[in-house]
């Protein structure tokens, strides 16, 4: 009997191989569906951890978060490279800037995430069963891309609170997710909120996943990923009519790392 088990589960196994050596959208499937489930199972049993050690929603729960998160690129063959992460070391609250090219993109958040740090995600996110749970626990700040006066309201309600928590609040500026190995032009919540709170915005740019990972062609191998935490851009005496500026500064600096670590060369390059 249990040799008959230990058979099929081998065939099993073997015609999985076999259909992932021959199609890539296998691969591509069996491997994101892994991520997702990893996702799940794992954020149930984190869930359980954080309402043990700290008994509900709380940033603290990040440091857990964190922890499991940051076993999974074992799984995929990932590995991270990572440079200035001394320029999280600023006094106080922060906001932190990152592209954004996926799903897989937890793993190298969780990779370099500070402490007291939390993002700022959409409402969706709360509905993805126990991932929307430890999501929820660990603090996000839910907002509805929907209704840009709700979305202004909660920032605004962050940029108050951030001073009296010493939080680190990551927020994506591109607003969804891009996978082109460029940058979308960034939208300005982020940017108000460094100014409303008046604390530095520090960039961060993970560099391009298209070499190892691409929804499109349905690519998925392992690979490496650099990740350049950027000295931090200061917003003192900066006032709202300064944050298109700062906008265009930031996603200026984030696409010439982006392009650098992605090893393409940059547009100014290009044309000299
Ligand atoms: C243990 C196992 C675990 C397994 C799982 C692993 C890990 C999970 C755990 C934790 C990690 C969670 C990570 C969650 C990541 C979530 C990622 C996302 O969800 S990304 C999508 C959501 N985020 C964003 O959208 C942020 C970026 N967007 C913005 O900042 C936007 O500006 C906005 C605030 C949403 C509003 O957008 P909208 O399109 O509606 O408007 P505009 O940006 O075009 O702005 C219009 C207008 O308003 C002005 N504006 C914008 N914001 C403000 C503001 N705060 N105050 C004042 N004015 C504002 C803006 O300047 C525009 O005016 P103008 O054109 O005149 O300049
Ligand atoms: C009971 C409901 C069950 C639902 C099951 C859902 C399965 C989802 C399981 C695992 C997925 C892991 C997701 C990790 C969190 C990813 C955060 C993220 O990257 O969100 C995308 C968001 O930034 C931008 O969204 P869009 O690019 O605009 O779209």
């Amino acid at each position: 009997m249990e040799l008959g088990w230990l058979v099929c589960g081998t065939a099993v196994l073997l015609l999985l191989h076999v259909l992932m050596e021959l199609s890539p959208a296998v691969n591509f499937a069996l491997r994101i569906g892994f991520y997702c489930v990893l996702c799940l199972v794992s954020s149930a049993l984190a869930a359980a951890a954080c309402l043990l050690v700290n008994g509900g929603r709380t940033v603290k729960n990040m440091r857990i978060i964190k922890a499991v998160v940051k076993t999974f690129k074992y799984f995929f063959g990932l590995r991270f490279e990572v440079k200035g992460l001394e320029n999280f070391e600023v006094e106080g609250p922060a906001i932190i800037v990152s592209n954004h090219q996926s799903i897989l993109d937890m793993m190298g958040l969780m990779e370099i995430l500070p402490d007291n740090c939390v993002q700022v995600g959409k409402k969706e996110l709360m509905y993805t069963g126990t991932v929307g749970l430890i999501i929820y626990l660990g603090g996000v700040i839910f907002i509805n891309r929907k209704s840009t006066s709700s979305a202004k309201m909660v920032m605004a309600e962050v940029a108050k609170t951030m001073a009296n928590e010493n939080l680190k609040v990551w927020v994506y500026p591109e607003g969804t997710r891009n996978c082109t190995g460029d940058l979308l032009p960034f939208k300005k919540g982020a940017f108000h909120l460094a100014v409303q709170a008046q604390v530095p915005v520090i960039p961060v740019v993970y560099s391009s996943f298209t070499t190892f990972y691409n929804p499109k062609t349905k690519l998925f191998t392992s690979g490496k990923i650099k990740v350049e935490v950027l000295p931090p851009i200061e917003t003192k005496g900066l006032t709202s009519d300064d944050v298109t500026d700062l906008t265009d500064r930031c996603f200026c600096t984030m696409r010439e790392t982006l392009f650098r670590l992605s090893g393409r060369p940059s547009e100014a390059k290009d044309s000299s």
